[in-house]
C-alpha cells in the first residue's frame, strides 16, 4: 500500500552561498523570510508566498567563518548572517529567538547532501503518522535515509523520515506536524517583519503547481512506477492523445522531448476525489526525458551540469501572471524571452490572446505564453460543478536559471481552467530555453549569462 501523503510542506534548497539566493527569494520573487536557523551545525532559512515555502541550506562544509565573516556562532541562538542577509534582516526582519530555548542542532529535516553543485533536492510532504508510514514504505523496500527522528522545543513535537528517491540526488522528507504548535520547526527562529516590507499584491503566487525533473532516457517507466509504488501517485496525461507508455512526444524541428506527468493524490490511499476549489490539490510532477534525434537539448545539458538527475524547475501558481510578470521583471528577475515569432507570426494567435481577455502587446512585452486548451474537464461532473465554458487557458513563463550552474529554474504559471501543459506553449518555451541554451555556449568561459536588467 502507498503511503497516504498530505500536503505539499516545503521545497528544500541546498547552496553554497545562501546570500545570494535569499536576496533573489526576497528582493525580487518576493518571498517572505519567515524563519531561520542558525547556529554550528546549520544555516537554514525558510521563505514563503501563499503556501509555498522553500527551506534553504547552506552547505555545513562550507567553511563557516567566511560566511560570516568573523562572526562566531553559538548553539540554539541565531548569529549575525552573511551581508545581504543581514541588511534583509535588519532592515525588514527581526529574530525572535524567544521559543527557542529547548533545540538540538545536529538535525536538518533532510540529509546534508554532500553535492559540490547548488541543488533543489528535498521535497517534504506532510503525512500523519511517521513512524507507521516509514515502517509500511521500509518493508516494501523503500530506502531511507534518514529513519523516524523525533524533535522538539516548546512549543511541541515534530517527527520525521527521510525517504530517498529513484531520481538523482532527490529525496522526500516525510513530517508529522500535527502535535506542534511553534510557527515553523523546532530550531527555526520566527523571523518578523520590522518594517514596512511592501507586501505586493501584484505577486499573487499562491502555492507550488508541478515539479519538474530531468531524468535520462529510458528511465521515465522505473520513476512512474516508484512514485506509484510508494506515494500513490497517479499518471496524468499531459495530451489528450498521449500514449500510455510513451508519454507525450514532441520530436520535431530541433525539439526532442519526452514528457510524462504524474499528479500527486492528498487522499491516494482511500482513492477519493480530491475538493475541486483546493487550488493546491494535486502538485503535479513532470519526467522529462530529452530524445536522440534533436541535438543539444535543455534536459541533456542540466543532467550534465547538474551531473545527474533532479529537479529541473518548479512552476509557481500566479493567479495574475502578467502582474507577476511586471513586478517580478521591475524587481530584477530575468525571463526568458520566447521567439518573437510565437507572437508575431503563428496564424491566430494574437486573437486567441483577445479572446482570452488580454493585450497581446502585453503578453509579448512580458514574454507570457498563452494556450488554449479545448478538452472538457471531467473533474467537473465528478465534483457536481456545471461543465464550465469550454475554453480552458494556461499561461506560462520561464526564469533564467537561478544557479550559477544554469541548472535549475523557476517558472510562473496561471491556469485559467486548463490542468495540463499546453504543447504550443511547450514547444515556445523549449525554444526559448534552447536560444538560452545556445548563446550561453557562445558566451567565452565565465561570462555570467543572467544580466540584472528583468527588462525585454
Ligand atoms: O511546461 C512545463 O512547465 C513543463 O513542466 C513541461 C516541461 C518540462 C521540462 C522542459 O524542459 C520543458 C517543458
Amino acid at each position: 500500500m502507498a503511503a497516504y501523503l498530505g500536503r505539499l510542506h516545503h521545497i528544500a534548497l541546498h547552496v553554497r552561498n545562501v546570500d545570494k539566493i535569499a536576496y533573489d527569494l526576497v528582493a525580487k520573487f518576493r518571498f517572505n523570510l519567515f524563519a531561520a536557523r542558525l547556529n554550528e551545525k546549520a544555516r537554514q532559512f525558510a521563505f514563503r508566498k501563499g503556501s509555498a515555502v522553500f527551506i534553504v541550506n547552506e552547505r555545513l562544509n562550507h567553511p563557516f567563518l567566511d560566511l560570516n565573516e568573523g562572526v562566531v556562532a553559538h548553539k540554539g541562538r541565531p548569529s549575525s548572517s552573511t551581508p545581504v542577509l543581514n541588511e534583509i534582516c535588519s532592515s525588514h526582519f527581526k529574530l525572535d529567538a524567544s521559543n527557542n530555548s529547548n533545540t538540538e542542532c545536529n538535525f536538518l529535516y533532510d540529509v546534508q547532501p554532500n553535492y559540490s553543485l547548488d541543488t533543489v533536492c528535498n521535497v517534504c510532504f506532510e503525512v500523519e503518522d511517521v513512524e507507521r508510514t516509514s515502517s509500511a514504505l521500509s518493508n516494501q523496500g523503500c530506502d531511507f535515509l534518514v529513519s523516524p527522528t523525533t524533535v522538539r522545543d516548546d512549543n511541541g513535537i515534530v517527527s520525521y523520515s527521510v525517504v530517498k528517491s529513484i531520481v538523482g540526488n532527490v529525496c522526500h522528507t516525510l513530517i508529522d506536524k500535527t502535535r506542534y504548535e511553534g510557527t515553523f520547526l523546532p530550531g527555526f527562529e520566527k523571523v518578523t517583519k520590522n518594517g514596512p516590507l511592501v507586501e505586493l499584491a501584484t505577486s499573487p503566487i499562491t502555492h507550488f503547481d508541478h515539479i519538474a525533473y530531468a531524468c535520462p532516457r529510458k528511465s521515465t517507466p522505473d520513476v512512474m512506477r516508484w512514485y506509484e509504488k510508494y506515494f500513490g501517485f497517479q499518471r496524468f496525461f499531459i495530451d489528450r492523445d498521449e500514449d500510455v507508455n510513451e508519454g507525450f512526444v514532441l520530436n520535431e524541428n530541433g525539439i526532442g522531448l519526452r514528457l510524462t506527468a504524474m499528479e500527486y493524490w492528498k487522499c491516494s490511499e482511500l482513492g477519493l476525489m480530491l475538493p475541486c476549489k483546493d487550488k493546491e490539490q494535486n502538485c503535479k510532477f513532470v519526467i522529462a526525458e530529452s530524445l536522440p534525434e534533436q541535438g543539444i537539448n535543455q534536459v541533456d545539458s542540466f543532467l550534465e551540469k547538474h551531473e545527474g538527475a533532479g529537479i529541473q524547475h518548479i512552476g509557481l501558481y500566479t493567479e495574475d501572471i502578467v502582474s507577476t510578470a511586471r513586478s517580478l521583471a521591475q524587481a530584477g528577475v530575468e525571463f526568458f524571452s520566447p521567439p518573437p515569432a510565437y507572437y508575431t507570426e503563428q496564424v491566430g494567435k494574437q486573437q486567441e490572446m483577445v479572446d482570452a481577455g488580454y493585450d497581446p502587446e502585453l503578453l509579448s512585452r512580458y514574454g507570457v505564453l498563452l494556450d488554449t486548451d479545448l478538452r472538457q474537464d471531467t473533474s467537473d461532473s465528478v465534483c457536481g460543478l456545471a461543465p464550465s465554458e469550454n475554453k480552458r487557458y494556461l499561461l506560462q513563463m520561464f526564469t533564467k536559471p537561478i544557479f550559477a550552474e544554469d541548472t535549475f529554474f523557476l517558472e510562473l504559471i496561471e491556469r485559467r481552467g486548463a490542468s495540463g501543459f499546453g504543447e504550443g506553449n511547450i514547444r515556445a518555451l523549449w525554444r526559448s530555453v534552447q536560444a538560452g541554451i545556445e548563446s550561453q555556449r557562445e558566451k567565452p568561459e565565465g561570462h555570467n549569462s543572467t544580466a540584472q536588467t528583468g527588462q525585454h
